[in-house]
């Protein structure tokens, strides 16, 4: 009963911010069937007289979100990053959304430690703050210290959030639906999916083990590294709604003034932001996807100053090594203005529908991607041209592929970051080396070896296919009374498919090697990787 009243209560509200931010006549403006429009005039208060709104519809579309509380802010905050969805505008705006939440009662917070980690805050913490740090949407921090003397912050959930959530998503459901069914545009934006994708990650984001993971993983991959610093995580204290780490202290990545005291060289800081991206995406295949300026800090007293420190790793992308392949063979055939090529990428990899006529989704991109190229290279953001890219691929049914548009978000994310930090940054030129590396040990010797021994693997299945095969023309052979001896003898069959699986892998490296060598200038190293990929070829039709 009292979860009836609790949601009746909701949608009274959610119905009263929708009007009084004149959602209702965003909603009608959308393009839908006549008789549908017509019931918007069934609605009394659409025939009072209503002073036209000073705000835009994006405004209002914030207003309104603001309006509806913190699950609703998160949900404007990620439709905002989906630029390859929302109209600019209204993605501008929506990027405003500020979650600004009061913080809960220390005692509540208290509680909640207590209770997960079953011991009093006394015991495990020489000190606790009980005044936060910082306070958002789904967690709160509080700065302790361990009776061991380490420095930590204490992340707790807000209690009772699970139930909002859910609640709220249920309506964030319901009205993605109606809009869907309503509106060819609604349908469009593919609402129910961007909601679906938001549960997912809202859901994740309530699961600080899955957090602390993460952190671990990050902290491991830049171990010693120069670049990145990922506060130690304190495994023996965290539970699902409870995490302790390190505390770091750190300037904000945003607050430039007090980095240029520090006589920080920006131009490094920012070429350093944009190696982290590569080496994560390319290298790890592992990247902090929610690389928001409050979630990055500069520490420039280490000795390798200025080094980055990462924290809130609650939302993380990883790519396939498929994805990497096409991923890195889409940059260089863009750079070379190849879009024949981009766009047969796009079918082989299974992004878009098989049956795509390639030429149209060639001329599309062509469309998008000619007048970014007008501009210097240093000045094309990366960021953007993915973008035009996915907007351009989803007018062709591309199924979403969450871990590009993650990957998308995130570079936008950098190259801004970057170019506030120093707005000359070339980003081409510093990310090119990594791409390059990452190339050339996709063809290296040691890759090459790799590759063959996968496929090596799969000889004995093979032949063991072949074999049934074999046997079983055989036995059809005798049932129809033909001399067996027109089947091939095992052996032979087992070497033609071997060496079928070389000329395959030979082929791969090949093609990968020439699509590099094309774009990036040949040195000496590569000319004999060129060699090797070549001899391979001939290896495998041998
Ligand atoms: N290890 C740390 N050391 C020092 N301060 C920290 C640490 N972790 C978090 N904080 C502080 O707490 C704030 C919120 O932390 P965090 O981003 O992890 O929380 P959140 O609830 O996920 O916030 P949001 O979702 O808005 O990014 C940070 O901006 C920072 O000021």
């Amino acid at each position: 009963m009292m979860k009836l009243f609790a949601a009746a209560h909701r949608l009274l509200r959610i119905f009263f911010i929708l009007i009084r931010y004149r959602l209702d006549d965003l909603i009608f403006d959308l393009p839908m069937p006549f008789w549908l429009r017509s019931m918007g005039y069934l609605l009394p208060w659409r025939w009072l007289p209503r002073h036209k709104s000073t705000h835009s519809r994006g405004a209002r579309l914030r207003l309104a979100l603001e309006g509806l509380g913190p699950i609703f802010i998160k949900f404007g905050q990620i439709l905002s990053t989906r630029r390859d969805l929302l109209p600019t505008d209204i993605a501008d705006e929506l990027a405003l959304l500020q979650d600004k939440v009061p913080p809960f009662e220390s005692e509540r917070a208290v509680a909640l430690v207590e209770q997960q980690l079953d011991a009093k805050v006394g015991d495990i913490f020489a000190w606790f703050d009980t005044k936060p740090l910082a306070s958002a949407s789904v967690a709160q921090v509080h700065a302790a210290r361990l009776h061991t003397g380490e420095e930590v912050v204490v992340k707790v959930i807000r209690p009772g959030l699970k139930s909002i959530i859910d609640q709220d998503l249920a309506w964030l459901y319901l009205l993605a639906r109606i809009a869907e069914a309503a509106s060819s545009e609604a349908r469009r934006l593919h609402l129910v999916e961007v909601v679906d994708d938001y549960a997912k990650t809202i859901h994740d984001e309530l699961d600080l083990l899955r957090e602390a993971a993460n952190s671990s993983q990050l902290r491991r991959n830049f171990e010693h590294s120069e670049l990145l610093y990922v506060p130690q995580v304190y495994w023996d204290y965290c539970r699902p709604q409870v995490l302790v780490m390190e505390r770091i202290y750190g300037i904000p990545v945003t607050d430039l003034s007090a980095l240029a005291a520090q006589n920080t060289d920006m131009r490094l800081l920012a070429e350093r932001g944009v190696e982290i991206f590569f080496t994560q995406v390319f290298r790890d295949s592992f990247f902090h996807a929610d690389m928001h300026p409050g979630n990055i800090f500069v520490s420039t007293q280490t000795p390798h100053a200025p080094q980055y420190i990462a924290i809130d790793c609650g939302i993380v992308g990883s790519l396939t090594p498929e994805d990497q392949d096409y991923l890195a063979r889409n940059l260089i055939a863009f750079f070379k203005r190849d879009y024949r090529k981009v766009a047969q990428l796009h079918i082989d990899s299974g992004w878009i529908p098989a049956e795509t006529k390639v030429n149209e989704f060639e001329a599309a991109i062509r469309t998008v991607c000619e007048p970014i190229f007008e501009k210097p290279l240093k000045d094309i953001s990366f960021g953007q041209l993915l973008l035009r890219l996915f907007q351009v691929a989803r007018r062709f049914n591309m199924e979403v592929q969450p871990q590009l548009v993650l990957l998308q978000k995130t570079l936008l994310n950098i190259e801004g970051l970057g170019r506030q930090l120093y707005p000359e940054l070339d980003l081409w030129r510093t990310g090119r080396p990594y791409l390059e590396r990452w190339m050339c040990e996709r063809m290296g010797p040691k890759h090459l070896v790799n590759t063959l021994q996968v496929q090596l693997e799969q000889v004995p299945r093979v032949a063991g296919m072949a074999r049934s095969l074999l046997e079983h023309l055989a036995r059809n052979a005798a049932e129809q009374g033909r001399p067996a001896h027109r089947v091939q003898p095992r052996s032979s069959a087992l070497l033609s498919w071997v060496g079928i699986l070389l000329l395959i892998g030979g082929s791969m490296q090949a093609s990968l090697y020439l699509e590099a060598a094309q774009l990036f200038s040949l040195t000496a190293w590569s000319s004999w990787l060129m060699l090797g990929a070549g001899l391979c070829i001939l290896v495998g039709r041998r």
